[in-house]
C-alpha cells in the first residue's frame, strides 16, 4: 500500500468530553486527542444514532399490530440492478476458517496463534463490557498490532507468532443500541458502537495500513439499509479524520437480524465501496424471529434446541445470503455452532465434533465461503471440510442460482415442541450466563456449549414468549408432557436452581446469581419484551 497517511491529529483537552471509568494505564488509549476524535464522532453521528433507533421503534410497532416484514418496493430497483461491490483485499479472500472471542489479552494471543484464517475480536457477544474489559481489550489489540504483546498466567508465558502466521485481524464493535456510559460528551453517553470502532481505528490505523491492511470491522445487529449508510458515513468520516484513503477500512455485516434479511442486497450497496461480506450470525437471528414476531402467536417457535440451521425458515436465510452474496461478489460467511470440545469424556467429545462438522458440511455444500469457530479445538475440523469442498479461496462463482426464496419462505413458522427439559433449559441458561456476564465474562460453557449474548437471548425472548401466549391470543402453551407453560412453572425452575448452582464448584458469576434472578423475573413479567437483555444489564454492571 502506498497511501501516504497523515499525522494522526493532536488536540487540546476537549472539555466536553468525560470519562468516569478508571482502569490502570487508561490515559495511554485515552489522550487528549482520542478523546476529541471520539467526542467529534458522537457530536456528527449522534442525532443520525438516535433517529435509526427510533426507526427501529416504529418498524416493530408495525409488526406487533400484524404486519409482516417484507421486501421494500422503494428499493427494488437496487435489487434488480446489475452492481457489484469492490473486490475483498489480498488479506480476506481466503477466510475459510475464522476464529471468534472475547479480547482479554489471553485469548488474543491463542486466536492471533491458532492457526485460523482470521480472527474475530469480538467486543459484542462474546464481550461483558465492563470498563476494564473494555480497555484492556483496546490496549491488548493495539499491543498485539504493533507486536508487543506478551501475557503471563498460571506459570505460562504467551508470546505472538511471527506476523505473516498470524490470524487476519477483524474487530466487532458493538451496536447501535448500545451507551457507553463511561465516557460522556456535553452530559450524554456516547454509542458503544462509536466507542469500540472509533478508539480502535484511531489507534491501529496507520499501523494496520503500514502493512498493507486495514481496520477490518464485523459490524453486528443490523436492522436496515439506512443503518448501515451511518455505518458507512461514520468510516468515512474516519477515513477523512484519519488522513486513511478512502476504502481502507473494510466491513463485513452480519445479517443477524430478521428485517436485514429483507435487505440484504440493500446492505450490501449501502457500504459498496467496503463491504467485503455478509454472515449468518443465527443465534442472534433466532433471537430477532422471536422478538420481530413476538406478538404473532402462529409463529412461536419450539424450544432451542430443535431450532436447528435444517429448520426451513433457516435455510432459506442461508441459502438467500449465498445467492445475495455471490450475485454481488461478496463473501458469504457462515456462522458458529455451538458445540464446544469436551475434555473429559471422549465419546461425547467426538459426538460434538461430529456435530460440528456436519454444520461445517453444510454451510460449505450450501455455496458458504468460510465459517466460523468457537474454539481453538474445532479449526482442525472446520478447516478439514471446507479444504475438501472448496479448492479455491472461496466459492463466489457458485451462485446459487437454483435457489428462489420469497417473503414467506424467510418467515415459515418452524415445527416442534417444548419439553419440560428445554423450559428449565432456558430457565438455567439465562440465569447463569446474566451471572456470568454481570461478574464481567460474556462467553461462557454451559452443558458443554458456547453461551454467549446472543444465545442466551433466544432462551430469554422464549420464555417471555411462551410465557405471555395467552394475552397474544394464542392460549396457554403446553410442555409436550401436559404441563400448562404459565408463571408458576418458571417459579418451580427459578426456586430450584441457586442450590442446584451452588453445588457447581467454581461456577462462573456465582455471586451474581440472586441478582440474575431477579432480573430474569423482571424481563418474563415485563408486558412488553426488553429489546435486548443487555440494556437493563449494562445498568448493573460495574
Ligand atoms: C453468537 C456469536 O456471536 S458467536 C461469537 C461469540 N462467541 C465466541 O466468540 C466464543 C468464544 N469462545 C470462548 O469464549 C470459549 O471457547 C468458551 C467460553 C466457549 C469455552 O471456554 P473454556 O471452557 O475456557 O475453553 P478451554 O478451557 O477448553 O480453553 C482451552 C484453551 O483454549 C483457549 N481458547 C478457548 N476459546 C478460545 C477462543 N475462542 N479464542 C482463543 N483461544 C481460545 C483458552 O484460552 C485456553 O487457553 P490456555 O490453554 O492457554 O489456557
Ligand atoms: O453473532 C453471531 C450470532 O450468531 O449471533
Ligand atoms: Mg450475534
Amino acid at each position: 500500500m502506498s497511501a501516504v497517511l497523515n499525522q494522526i491529529p493532536q488536540a487540546e483537552f476537549d472539555a466536553g468530553i468525560d470519562v468516569t471509568g478508571r482502569v490502570q494505564g487508561q490515559q495511554a488509549l485515552l489522550t487528549p486527542a482520542a478523546l476529541a476524535f471520539l467526542a467529534g464522532l458522537h457530536r456528527a453521528f449522534e442525532p443520525a444514532r438516535q433517529a435509526r433507533l427510533a426507526a427501529r421503534q416504529a418498524r416493530q410497532q408495525a409488526f406487533d399490530a400484524g404486519a409482516l416484514p417484507q421486501f421494500r418496493a422503494d428499493t427494488a430497483h437496487l435489487r434488480a440492478g446489475d452492481w457489484t461491490v469492490t473486490p475483498a483485499p489480498a488479506a480476506l479472500r481466503d477466510r475459510r476458517v475464522e476464529i471468534t472471542g472475547p479480547v482479554d489479552p489471553k485469548m488474543v494471543i491463542n486466536a492471533l496463534n491458532s492457526g485460523a484464517n482470521c480472527y474475530m475480536a469480538d467486543f459484542e457477544d462474546s464481550t461483558s463490557p465492563t470498563w476494564a474489559n473494555l480497555i484492556t481489550g483496546q490496549q491488548a489489540l493495539r499491543a498485539a498490532i504493533s507486536g508487543d504483546l506478551v501475557h503471563e498466567a498460571n506459570g505460562k508465558r504467551y508470546e505472538l507468532r511471527p506476523q505473516a502466521e498470524q490470524a487476519v485481524l477483524i474487530v466487532r464493535p458493538r451496536g447501535w443500541h448500545l451507551d457507553e456510559k463511561h465516557v460522556l460528551v456535553d452530559g450524554r453517553r456516547m454509542s458503544a458502537a462509536l466507542f469500540d470502532a472509533g478508539l480502535f481505528c484511531f489507534h491501529n490505523a496507520k499501523a494496520l495500513a503500514e502493512r498493507d491492511r486495514g481496520p477490518y470491522l464485523y459490524l453486528p445487529k443490523l436492522e436496515s439499509m439506512e443503518e448501515a449508510a451511518l455505518w458507512g458515513q461514520v468510516l468515512d468520516d474516519i477515513e477523512a479524520r484519519l488522513g486513511l484513503p478512502h476504502g481502507q477500512i473494510r466491513v463485513t455485516v452480519l445479517i443477524e437480524t430478521l428485517p436485514a434479511a429483507f435487505e440484504m442486497d440493500e446492505i450490501l450497496y449501502a457500504l459498496k465501496d467496503r463491504i467485503v461480506g455478509l454472515n449468518c450470525g443465527r443465534w442472534d437471528y433466532i433471537f430477532s424471529y422471536i422478538k420481530t414476531l413476538r406478538r404473532h402467536p402462529d409463529r412461536v417457535l419450539p424450544e432451542r434446541g430443535q431450532v436447528t440451521m435444517t429448520q426451513p425458515f433457516l435455510r432459506a436465510y442461508s441459502e438467500l445470503l449465498i445467492q445475495t452474496c455471490h450475485r454481488r461478489g461478496a463473501h458469504a460467511m457462515g456462522g458458529m455452532a455451538a458445540q464446544i470440545p469436551i475434555r473429559d469424556d471422549a465419546a461425547a467429545n467426538a459426538a460434538a465434533l461430529a456435530r460440528v462438522r456436519a454444520d461445517k458440511l453444510r454451510e460449505v455444500t450450501a455455496g458458504h465461503d468460510g465459517t466460523w469457530v468457537a474454539h481453538p479445538g474445532l479449526i482442525a475440523v472446520a478447516r478439514e471440510v471446507f479444504d475438501a469442498r472448496m479448492p479455491g479461496p472461496n466459492q463466489l462463482d457458485n451462485r446459487r442460482e437454483d435457489v428462489h426464496v420469497e417473503a414467506a419462505d424467510l418467515l415459515q413458522p418452524c415445527l416442534g415442541t417444548i419439553t419440560r427439559a428445554g423450559f428449565e433449559n432456558n430457565v438455567e441458561v439465562c440465569v447463569r450466563y446474566l451471572a456470568a456476564w454481570l461478574d464481567g465474562n460474556g462467553c461462557v460453557p454451559i452443558h458443554h456449549l458456547m453461551e454467549d449474548a446472543a444465545t442466551a437471548e433466544i432462551a430469554r425472548a422464549q420464555l417471555w414468549q411462551w410465557l405471555h401466549f395467552p394475552e397474544l391470543g394464542g392460549g396457554l402453551l403446553h410442555l409436550d408432557d401436559g404441563t400448562p407453560v404459565d408463571f408458576a412453572l418458571l417459579e418451580r425452575a427459578l426456586i430450584a436452581l441457586p442450590g442446584r448452582l451452588r453445588a457447581e464448584p467454581g461456577l462462573p458469576g456465582i455471586a451474581r446469581v440472586s441478582e440474575a434472578i431477579g432480573l430474569l423475573d423482571r424481563l418474563t413479567h415485563a408486558e412488553t419484551l426488553a429489546p435486548f437483555l443487555t440494556l437493563p444489564a449494562y445498568e448493573r454492571l460495574d
